[in-house]
């Protein structure tokens, strides 16, 4: 069975309930941007690459189901400007993840456009058309996302295995294990994943000996989403805390050490800034503490050149019972008893709880993209403008397709 976070066909979507996993799996309908803006802002959808799916999506079955309700405005403008507007709302469901405003500007060009284009003065006829070109945008989001993380899989996994790889002296340097973060895989996008796709990329090339995954608190996305697709998959992994991490990567040189640290970002800023899970920061110290390399996995939608460092990228804010509270099933029960919540920090207690945290380029040695692998050139800088000026392959492509 393959994982997968979003089920989509034209006019109807769901998304699966990534609060409710492991423990039970259940999609829900999502009809409307509203629906999409509740299950993004709950959690039930998560990952930057996948909310922004959703959240397009979302908007897509909202206009079919305009359409099929002959309710849909006849001006061009009017489904337009009804697009803008969906669009504006959505952004606001999550702040840090820089791919839903990307998706949202994208998508808001094409409505404009194809209002442009259909010419019908405010006079009615165009609405239909402008729906269609957005439609048919959402749903090559969804198609490319896929293609992209297998990419990224593989740029990642090759860099990985020629600079952090072993001296190529014993067969056992073929096989590398790796420690990643929070959950960047088939539940975090539209399939296969950044982070959690270099790590598929290296079992599928049989140089994975192991993938390390912290739990992710506090409202552990590795523990239940990331070791879930592991075991899913039948990739060899081991669960440890957040707090083990320093003394795994202190394991290096010795059996089953870490090659490298590989995680996911939601927003990477023009200097390399990345801005990830809130405990990213503290493994990237400690990888360079032990010589281990840090890799940052990520499609170009989420790298943001017009935030010029991580100084101004907004860190969301959640709520304080993600930290004093725990979710799951009591550990005896009958598989079908619904999970329990319970209290686990004491009442009256202040919370902080910053769902990211932003690691300064310094600390990353490499940014692995759909287009291949970004190192820091001599001056000790990202060079990431380069990822949107070149014309090969995907980013040809994707230039023609979307402009900048
Ligand atoms: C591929 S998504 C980017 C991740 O690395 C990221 O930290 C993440 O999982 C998103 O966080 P979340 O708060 O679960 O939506």
């Amino acid at each position: 069975m393959v994982l997968e976070a979003i089920r989509y066909s034209r006019g109807a979507l769901e998304v699966l309930d990534q609060l409710a996993l492991p423990h039970a799996t259940r999609y829900d309908a999502v009809r409307s941007s509203r629906d999409a803006w509740q299950a993004i802002r709950s959690m039930r959808t998560r990952g930057a690459p996948a909310i922004a799916i959703v959240a397009a999506l979302g908007l897509a079955v909202e206009l079919e189901a305009l359409r099929r309700d002959a309710a849909l405005p006849p001006a061009a403008a009017d489904v337009a400007a009804l697009v803008d507007d969906r669009l504006a709302f959505l952004v606001t469901s999550r702040p840090t993840a820089v791919n839903l405003a990307d998706a949202a500007r994208k998508l808001r060009r094409v409505a404009r456009e194809a209002a442009a284009r259909a010419g019908d003065g405010g006079g009615g006829g165009g609405g239909a058309d402008v729906a269609d070109a957005y439609v048919r945008a959402a749903e090559r989001m969804l198609a490319d996302d896929v293609r992209d993380n297998e990419a990224i899989g593989r740029h990642g996994a090759e860099w990985i295995a020629a600079r952090a790889g072993g001296d190529g002296d014993d067969d056992d340097d073929a096989a590398l294990s790796v420690l990643t973060h929070c959950n960047t895989g088939s539940l975090a996008t539209a399939g296969y994943g950044t982070a959690l796709g270099v790590v598929r990329a290296l079992h599928a090339s049989s140089r994975l000996r192991r993938a390390f995954c912290t739990e992710t608190r506090p409202y552990n996305q590795g523990a239940r989403l990331t070791a879930y697709e592991l075991v899913h998959d039948g990739i060899p992994g081991t669960l440890i805390t957040d707090s083990m991490a320093a003394s795994l990567l202190a394991l290096r040189g010795r059996a089953d050490n870490i090659a490298a640290v590989v995680v996911g970002a939601d927003r990477v800023a023009a200097n390399g800034d990345t801005a990830n899970k809130i405990g990213t920061y503290a493994l990237a110290i400690a990888a360079r503490r032990h010589g281990v390399k840090f890799v940052v996995a990520a499609p170009r939608t989420t790298v943001d050149l017009k935030t010029a460092s991580g100084a101004a990228i907004v860190i969301e804010e959640r709520p304080a019972r993600e930290v004093t509270t725990i979710t799951g099933p009591t550990v005896d029960a009958d598989p079908t008893t619904p999970a329990q919540t319970i209290k686990i920090a004491a009442d009256g207690i202040a919370v902080w709880n910053p769902a990211f945290d932003v690691t300064p380029a310094e600390l990353i040695d490499a940014i692995a993209t759909e287009c291949g692998v970004v190192e820091k050139g001599e001056d000790g800088e990202f060079d990431l403008e380069k990822l949107f000026g070149q014309e090969e392959g995907d980013m040809g492509r994707e230039m023609g397709r979307w402009g900048r």
